[in-house]
Parts: C-alpha cells; sequence; structure tokens
C-alpha cells in the first residue's frame, strides 16, 4: 500500500506509479536554504537529471535521496514507503557513484570491484570483473595498481560497478568527470540499457548526456 504523504496527484493507473518519490524537500545549510518544498515522481524506465550552478544543492539532493542526509523537512519515498523506513532495504536497491571514486590506490583495477563487490555482498567472477573492465575500456589494464592510472581511467573503474552490481535505482553525482568522449558514449548507453530494463537513474552532470529514453529534469536555484 503506498504511503505517499501527498497522493492526490499520483496517477491512477498502478503501473505509472513512480518508484522514486520526493515529497516536500528542503535543505537548509548554515543559513541558506537551498531548496525548498520540492517535489518530485520518477517512474520506473526514467532518468532525473538534476541540473544548477555550482553550489546550488545538486550533491546535497542527491545524498538526500540516496538516504545519504535527512531532508530539513519532506520525505523520500521507494516505491511508496519511506526509505527511512525501509533502511537497509533501500541501500540494497541503489547503486550511489559520489564525487569520489572510492578505490583503494595500492589495489588494481580488478581487486578494486571485487573488493567492492564483496562488500556489497554481490557474488562476481574474476570473468565477470575482466568483462566489465574490458567493456569500460580498460582490457589490459585489470592488474596494474590504480595509482598509476589516468583519473579518466579511474572514474571508468568506478563506473565498471554499474555493470557488475544490478540495482534497480542509480544515483550518479557528476558521473562524466574526466571522461572522455567515448566514455560519455559508453555510459549514456549503459544509462539508456538501465532504463530500458526499468531502472531509475538521477544524475547531475555539467556536461551534456544524450539519452534516448525518458529524460526528467529538475533545475535547483532558479
Ligand atoms: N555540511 C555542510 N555545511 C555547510 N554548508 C554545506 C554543507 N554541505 C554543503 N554545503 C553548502 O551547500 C551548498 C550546496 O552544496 P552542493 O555540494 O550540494 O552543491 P552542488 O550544486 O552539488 O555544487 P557543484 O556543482 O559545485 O558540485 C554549497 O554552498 C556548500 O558549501
Amino acid at each position: 500500500m503506498a504511503s505517499y504523504a501527498d497522493t492526490t496527484q499520483l496517477p491512477t493507473d498502478s503501473t505509472q506509479l513512480p518508484m522514486l518519490v520526493a515529497s516536500g524537500l528542503s535543505c537548509q545549510r548554515g543559513k541558506r536554504r537551498l531548496f525548498q518544498d520540492l517535489t518530485l515522481r520518477v517512474s520506473a524506465g526514467t532518468a532525473l537529471l538534476v541540473q544548477g550552478a555550482n553550489g546550488s544543492g545538486k550533491t546535497s539532493l542527491l545524498r538526500m535521496l540516496a538516504g545519504l542526509t535527512c531532508p530539513t523537512s519532506g520525505q523520500v519515498y521507494w516505491n511508496g514507503t519511506p526509505i527511512r523506513q525501509l533502511g537497509d532495504e533501500y541501500r540494497g536497491q541503489l547503486l550511489y557513484c559520489g564525487h569520489l571514486n572510492g578505490l583503494k590506490d595500492e589495489l588494481s583495477a580488478e581487486e578494486n570491484l571485487m573488493t567492492a563487490a564483496a562488500l556489497s555482498g554481490r557474488a562476481v567472477s574474476t570473468t565477470m570483473v575482466r568483462s566489465a573492465l574490458r567493456d569500460v575500456g580498460l582490457g589490459g589494464w585489470e592488474c596494474l595498481s590504480t595509482r598509476a592510472l589516468s583519473q579518466g581511467q579511474k572514474r571508468r573503474v568506478m563506473l565498471a560497478r554499474l555493470l557488475l552490481d544490478p540495482r534497480p535505482l542509480w544515483v550518479l553525482d557528476e558521473p562524466l568527470t574526466a571522461l572522455d568522449a567515448d566514455a560519455v558514449t559508453w555510459l549514456s548507453h549503459v544509462i539508456d540499457l538501465h532504463l530500458q530494463h526499468g531502472g531509475v537513474a538521477v544524475l547531475t552532470s555539467h556536461q551534456d548526456i544524450a539519452l534516448t529514453g525518458s529524460v526528467q529534469t529538475c533545475r535547483l536555484g532558479s
């Protein structure tokens, strides 16, 4: 049973119910109110592109949607249930990629991905990890210490997690940072496939990303 705060505007067709809902979200940072009474509804197969100038609150919003920060007011729902009620169950549905790549410099790309999978409780084989690294253009770089990779290559290693850890909700904060044109094309394709399989993606980017699926935008600071 859905428990949205405001059910009056939800679609009557249950197949159209949004998977991710933010209702009346506000964010106060010090004396600054970054956004207020923000309501979002994102259905399966849709990307939400959060836009805005530096400091407008995009990362703050993504962290709230990922359950990493509590909103000043308002609530986030996943399939009709408040995420704070879902707790670990929600975290298990979500793949969050932040500004930092979360890689250990002393480990290889392959070891980093195996470790990330183990920490998230996913059973992945070396073959799967190598295949993901090849897919992201890092064939031949699997065993090199991550310290020796370029910024774009490190970002690619982090994004290879998208191929190894299938979860319905992706929250990607500036995923295009440091990526070259080929990698941007690759990532657009991967996000499109995720949407085609009924997933939801929330992302920020100061660069253009061409998605062929359904895209909603949310502009902060205007
Ligand atoms: N913990 C905090 N305490 C005080 N201010 C904060 C805190 N976290 C963020 N801020 C401020 O909130 C504002 C929004 O930050 P946020 O990182 O959400 O912006 P952004 O839109 O993602 O910016 P950018 O495009 O530069 O990445 C900034 O001015 C930042 O300094």
